[in-house]
């Protein structure tokens, strides 16, 4: 990989650091909140994270590339393997790892699946108890967390805080994970936030919102990619997008009566692309149908899942 220097003589410290933990805990919120940034899609929906998307923040002599992974859980289909394979492989190549948990609820198994691949890595670990805002037990519920980790030999970090609503803890976080950083060139030029292109941050933000809006079963069904991105001189970003799903019959469950939820989506996703992007977007939305894609290991890969 290609290394960058630092502004100043001083040795740069560099690294990578995953955040893992089962659907739906707030990693990606605590992503976005590291960065200042928005480069990973939220929901309430568990299993918005399908990719392990990199965040990366740089100081002066520092930098800390974050690995987003995707919320660890029982696979059910060739797409829920890939995720697994995402997190497993992330945790193979980073510094540090971060395990977030959701302190409103005790432990379940699939906490416990996260617990059983950490607990005897030889990674400095931090446990993150997040949702402090809405959490009645906090303090219990963190025991118990803790207590899956019983019988590692290397020394675990805690932190209790909230990833949405506590910008403050989670930069002080940050700043302990920044002075664990080995010392090492940068890994990314300063000023990259996230090492996504454009045309896959804004499907991931069109996905965001599609799995919002949609019902059941169905938001698991869609995929989203941009296939054109130009810029009109008055400054319009004109962005083209398709919304896969894997069957006819959802085709028009995802357009709705008259074309109004499509519409729905795409406005959502249209006023979020202009907060981030500070320019007036026309956004051009498709439905399309890839027969069974989230089976289909050439169709994933098509998808941009690899
Ligand atoms: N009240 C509260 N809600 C939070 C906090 N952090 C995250 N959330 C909410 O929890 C939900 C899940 O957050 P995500 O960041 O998408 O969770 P995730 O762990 O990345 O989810 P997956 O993509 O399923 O792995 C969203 O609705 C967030 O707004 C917090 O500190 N307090």
């Amino acid at each position: 990989m290609t290394e960058f220097s630092s502004r100043t003589d001083a040795p740069t410290r560099s690294g990578f650091v995953a955040i893992i933990g089962k659907p739906n805990v707030g990693k990606s919120t605590l992503l976005n909140s590291f960065l200042g940034v928005k480069v990973a899609p939220t929901s309430p929906r568990p299993q918005t994270t399908r990719k392990g998307v990199r965040g990366i923040y740089t100081t002066d002599e520092a930098q800390l590339v974050f690995v987003d992974t995707p919320g660890i859980h029982k696979p059910k289909d060739a797409m829920g393997k890939y995720m697994n394979n995402e997190v497993n492989a992330a945790l193979a190549d980073v510094d540090a790892v971060v395990w977030v948990v959701d302190l409103r609820h005790p432990p379940t198994d699939e906490d416990q699946m996260v617990a059983r691949q950490i607990r005897n890595l030889p990674k400095p670990l931090t446990l993150v108890g997040n949702k402090t805002d809405v959490a009645k037990y906090p303090e219990e519920a963190m025991k118990l967390y803790r207590a899956l980790l019983e019988g590692r030999e290397q020394e675990v970090s805690e932190v209790m805080l909230s990833a949405q609503n506590n910008p403050g803890q989670v930069q002080e976080l940050r700043d302990q994970l920044l002075a664990g950083l080995p010392e090492s060139p940068f890994f990314f030029p300063r000023g990259a936030s996230s090492d996504q292109s454009r045309e896959q941050w804004a499907a991931e933000i069109i996905r965001e919102e599609a799995m919002k809006k949609l019902r059941d079963e169905l938001p698991y069904a869609v995929a989203t990619r941009v296939n054109s991105w130009t810029e009109r001189e008055d400054g319009l970003q004109r962005i083209e997008g398709e919304i896969v799903v894997e069957k006819n019959a959802h085709k028009g469950m995802v357009i709705g009566a008259g074309g109004k939820q499509l519409r729905e989506i795409g406005q959502a996703a249209r006023k979020q692309l202009e907060v981030f992007l500070n320019h007036k977007v026309y956004l051009g939305l498709q439905v399309i149908v890839i027969n069974g894609w989230r089976e289909d290991v050439e169709a994933l890969r098509e998808l941009g899942y690899e």
